[in-house]
């Protein structure tokens, strides 16, 4: 996998980093649901960079431009529920993308260090010959990106896949590796060192579902 770690080079993304992670911050969860999606923004320009382009011809009111445009064969699919913001900021560039949905959550069934993810709604179009950009904010113990994409599979091969995330956890980044072909790029803007015994990135932000949309009972 080729991973492009979007802090690695200093720029404005590390404001909407910084203001992602402050706890004080985080709170104004109109804030933080926009500053996922503005990342979501800056990643699918610098993803763009690596798409196809080919030749086309604008006529303008007064004359022609020669231009290079990208192929339209995105399919977005974000992971319920935390990937919204995030699908919303690709989006806004993608515009044209075709779009899936799938939910995937941790069911914790005996104790709340160890769950398993459960993968239930997938609404998705043909992935058949497309672009690929699986989504999530998150990517702490990988398994639920790796879950998603296994329940992606009835649904065509994709000529190429990109992965999108805002935080990831080295460990996770590690299992997502192993997991996926040595072609898939994951675009991330920031990955932090470790998981804590539940599974939280650390430092990471918290829980990203429940900043952008409010706490959940859990099942
Ligand atoms: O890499 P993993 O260990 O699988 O963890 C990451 C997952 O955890 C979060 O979702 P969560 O299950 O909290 O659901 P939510 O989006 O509904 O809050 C996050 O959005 C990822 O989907
Ligand atoms: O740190 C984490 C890990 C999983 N899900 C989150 O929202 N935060
Ligand atoms: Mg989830």
């Amino acid at each position: 996998m080729q991973i492009h770690n979007l802090s690695k080079t200093p720029s404005i993304l590390n404001t909407f980093m910084s203001e992602l992670r402050d706890k004080t911050v985080q709170k104004d969860s109109m804030r933080f649901r926009r500053n996922i999606e503005r990342i979501g923004e800056i990643i699918a320009f610098e993803l763009s960079k690596s798409l196809q382009f080919e030749s086309h011809r604008i006529e303008t009111p007064l004359g022609a431009s020669e231009t290079v445009l990208h192929h339209s064969d995105i399919v977005l699919c974000s992971i319920l529920r935390a990937g919204v913001p995030l699908h919303n900021g690709l989006l806004n560039y993608f515009d044209a993308a075709e779009n899936a949905f799938i939910s995937a959550y941790r069911q914790h069934k005996h104790d709340p260090e160890s769950f398993e993810i459960v993968v239930e709604y997938l609404a998705c179009p043909s992935l058949e010959g497309k672009t690929l950009i699986l989504a999530d904010p998150m990517l702490a113990t990988g398994q639920s990106m790796v879950a998603t994409f296994e329940a992606l599979k009835p649904f065509g091969t994709p000529k190429a896949i990109h992965l999108v995330s805002v935080i990831g956890a080295q460990p996770g980044i590690d299992y997502v590796t192993k997991a996926f072909d040595a072609d898939v790029q994951l675009w991330i803007a920031t990955v932090d060192d470790e998981l804590n015994d539940k599974g939280y990135i650390i430092p990471g932000l918290g829980d990203a579902g429940d900043l952008a949309f409010g706490n959940k009972l859990q099942q």
